[in-house]
Parts: C-alpha cells; structure tokens; sequence
C-alpha cells in the first residue's frame, strides 16, 4: 500500500470513528491496553531486534535507551492508556454558547479534527499513545515512526489491530502505521493533503526543515527543546539548586532537558559555584561566559553558538545575567519555544517572566522536565508543540478537537 492510500484509508475510516460513543472508545481502548499487555513478549523481542541493529549500527548509548522497551516502559504504556480510557471525552463538549438579540443560540462545540499524522523518533512508545489519544478525541491516525524502530512499531500495530478487530463499529483504517521507511515516503505524507486533516512532526531541525519546505498538510511543529532555567537574585537558594540539577540531570536526552542556565548576576559568587559543583559531580559539562570562569574556573569558555545549541546530553552552558529583563532577551533571542523556568521569591519578577517570555510553557519555582503530557494530565501527550497555533506546550486530547459553531434558530432569516 502506498502512503496515500493508507491515508485515503484512514480518511475513510474516520467517517465511522468520528460517531463512535464515549463508551465505545474507552471499551477500544481498554481492550487496546490488554493486547499491548498480551502481546509483551513478542514487542519485547522485536524491540531487541531493534535495539541490536542500532547497535551494530553505532547508534549513541542516549538514542539506543530511547528505543528501548523495558518491562517498566511496557508497564507506563498500558497504564497511560486505560488513564486515557478514564480521561473526560473532549469530543461534544460545549465551550461557550449566548443567545443573539433575535433569539439566535450560538454554541461552540469541540469535534474531532479527523485524520493526524505524526511523523516521530525511534520512541516506540509513542505509536501505542499517539493512537490512543487520537482515538479517544475521535480522531484517525497515521504513524511515521523511526526506521530505527520499525520491527518494534510493527508488533506494537500488530497488537492493537488484534484489539481493533475485536470491534465491529471500528474499522482497521482508524489507526495505520506507515512501513514504507523512505524519506521519500515521509515527503509524501506531508503531502497528503485531500485524505490528512493535520501533521504533527516531532523530531529535530532536519525533520522540521523538511517539513517547513515540503508539507502541504497543516502542521503543528514539535521541534527542538532548547529549554532554559532563569535563576533570580530573590530564589530561594536551596529551591534553585533542586530545579536546576533536576532540568539538567534527571533526563537530559529530552526536550524538555534544561539546556542553558541564566543567573542574576546578584548569585554569581555565593550560589553559583556550589551548584556547579554538584552538576559537574553529576557528571555534567559546564561551558561558561566570562564571569562564570572567573566564580568557577573549571568551565570550558562558552561559545556563541553554545547558547543556541540543544546538547540532550550532559553539557549545560551557563551566563550570567544582570537581571531578569536580560534573561527574557537572552530567551527571546535563543529560545526555541518549548519550555523555561524560573526560580524566584519575588513575585512581580516572577509574573514578568511568565507574561513576557514566549515559550510553549513557563514554569514557575519548578523544573522544564514537566513539560509534558503525562505531568500534564493529558495521560500522554502526541508531542511538544514549539509553535503558536493551534496549541503551544503537550497536546492531549482537547487540543486534538477543533471547535464547530451549532447556531439553533427558530425560523429567522437575515434582512441586510
Ligand atoms: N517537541 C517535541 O515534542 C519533541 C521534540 N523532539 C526533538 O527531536 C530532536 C531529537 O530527535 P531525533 O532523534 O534527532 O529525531 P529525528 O528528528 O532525527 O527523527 C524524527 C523522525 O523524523 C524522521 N526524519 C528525520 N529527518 C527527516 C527528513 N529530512 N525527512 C523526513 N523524515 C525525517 C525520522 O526518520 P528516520 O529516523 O527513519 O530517519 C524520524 O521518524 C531533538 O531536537 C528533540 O528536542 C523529540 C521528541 C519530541
Ligand atoms: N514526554 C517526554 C519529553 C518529550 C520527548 O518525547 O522527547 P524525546 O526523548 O526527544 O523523544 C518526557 O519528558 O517524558
């Protein structure tokens, strides 16, 4: 099967997935999640398979434990989608509704948005819980997934067609995952506009490049995370030490990693050096600009090229700032709009750095590493959208609905 004919198959399919009740999907769902369950085994040993390949193939030891399957990732899977089963259903929801002067009632109501594609790393995971959210707000999907995941991808589909078909409503086509491993196949998703409603890439700045050049489809970008900790003079120190080791430290493969360390320069002599003691203990690089040598000579001399590089490894470049106006700048000028923090007491500094930086997500005297979907209540997420429209930050299940207007008259008709 061509890409576009799994995609006109999808399309299809979605004219029966769209009415399906609550109930319906949640039972899909849950039978979903107990296939994943029975078919442990054998995406076990494919994701060996997997694994072995990238191996031989001299894939990094951080990109080979993304495409791992352990048992505890097996366990988070099933136990995210039956959270997914339990979650509100988006779809029929009234989001705000008024009645005109003559009588017009005016609803707006979310519905599914129909056919996604999601174009994504070698995260296996992720097949299994793009096509639960996608199911549960009504929506069909088509997967993309890395080559480097295909046998993995294959047996996870392999189990949640064996749920599917238990369902006489649901056709086969709601969830497709696309075998063809070409690039060229890649281009003609993103080309698939008369059967794909929206793309959702999420990948690095060669699958976004691509993506910008190529897509005819409407497109959510989930790029890059070059995320930042802003640490101000008014922190709590002991907090600031907690979130700046945890935004580097605790995954820093991920997105969501913190990538560059602003500190008010009120901080430079007496905090500084003792956290980037403990960060260097962890084992992290520490690239600095002048005055981060000065209080701590044992940092490599950042670079300007280090302020805009997304390391997702255990490299953190550090500068320090003369205020917090001067850390939004930086942000604004590095940033990637996927997710900042900051570390403060001072609660007008704070609410400045929430308003004015322009990030898919601002978090406040806590860590970057929440920026997703799973942390969110979302359950899992479809990816980190680093784009302004339609939804910036996770996308769960609401921001999978678009919203119709229902206008209930009673017979009036316009005059002008
Ligand atoms: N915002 C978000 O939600 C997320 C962002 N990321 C970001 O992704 C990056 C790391 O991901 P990485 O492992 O490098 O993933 P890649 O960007 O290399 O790959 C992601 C997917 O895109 C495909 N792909 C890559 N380049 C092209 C292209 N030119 N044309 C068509 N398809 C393409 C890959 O296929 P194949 O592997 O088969 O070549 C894979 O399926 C980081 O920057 C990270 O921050 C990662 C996950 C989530
Ligand atoms: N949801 C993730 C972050 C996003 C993600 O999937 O990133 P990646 O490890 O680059 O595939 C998490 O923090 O668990």
């Amino acid at each position: 099967m061509t890409v576009t004919d799994v995609c006109r198959t999808a399309a299809e399919a979605w004219s029966a997935v769209k009415g399906l009740t609550t109930a319906r999907k949640n039972a899909l769902l849950l039978d979903m999640a107990a296939a994943i369950e029975d078919n442990r085994a054998e995406i076990i040993l494919a994701n060996d398979a997997d694994v072995a390949a990238a191996r031989a193939n001299g894939v990094s030891a951080t990109l080979v434990d993304r495409l791992t399957l352990t048992e505890r990732r097996m366990t988070g899977l099933v136990s995210a989608i039956r959270t997914i089963a339990d979650l509100p259903d988006p779809v029929g929801q009234v989001v705000e509704g008024w009645t005109r002067p003559n009588g017009l009632l005016i609803e707006r109501v979310r519905e599914p948005i129909g056919v996604v594609a999601v174009i994504y790393e070698a995260r296996p995971n992720v097949t299994a819980e793009v096509a639960a959210l996608c199911l549960k707000s009504g929506n069909c999907a088509v997967l993309r997934g890395s080559s480097m995941a295909m046998a993995t991808n294959k047996a996870v589909m392999a189990a949640l067609d064996s749920a599917i078909a238990r369902h006489d409503a649901v056709p086969a086509g709601v969830v497709r995952l696309i075998t063809d491993p070409s690039r060229e196949a890649a281009k003609e998703l993103m080309r698939a506009k008369e059967f794909v409603d929206l793309l959702v890439p999420r990948g690095g700045p060669e699958l976004i490049e691509s993506v910008e050049r190529h897509a005819t489809v409407p497109t959510v970008i989930d790029g890059a995370g070059n995320c930042h900790v802003y640490i101000d003079h008014s922190a709590d120190p002991d907090m600031a030490t907690a979130v700046t080791v945890n935004a580097k430290t605790s995954r820093p493969s991920v997105c969501n990693a913190m990538e560059t360390l602003l500190v008010h320069e009120e901080l430079a002599r007496d905090w500084l050096p003792g956290v980037l003691d403990e960060l260097a203990s962890a084992g992290v690089e520490i690239r600095g600009d002048a005055t981060v040598r000065e209080v701590w000579p044992k940092a490599v001399a950042a670079r300007e090229e280090d302020w805009g590089t997304e390391y997702l490894d255990l490299v953190l470049a550090v500068r320090v700032v003369p205020d917090v106006g001067a850390a939004i700048a930086h942000i604004d000028r590095w940033g990637t709009s996927n997710a900042e923090a900051i570390v403060a007491r001072d609660i007008d500094v704070a609410r400045r750095f929430a308003r004015e930086v322009d990030s898919g997500s601002v978090f406040v005297n806590t860590s970057t590493r929440y920026s997703d979907g799973g942390e969110f209540g979302y359950g899992v997420e479809i990816g980190v959208s680093t784009q302004k429209l339609h939804i910036r930050g996770p996308i769960g299940l609401t921001a999978l609905t678009t919203v119709k207007n229902v206008v209930w008259g009673t017979g009036q008709t316009r005059v002008v």
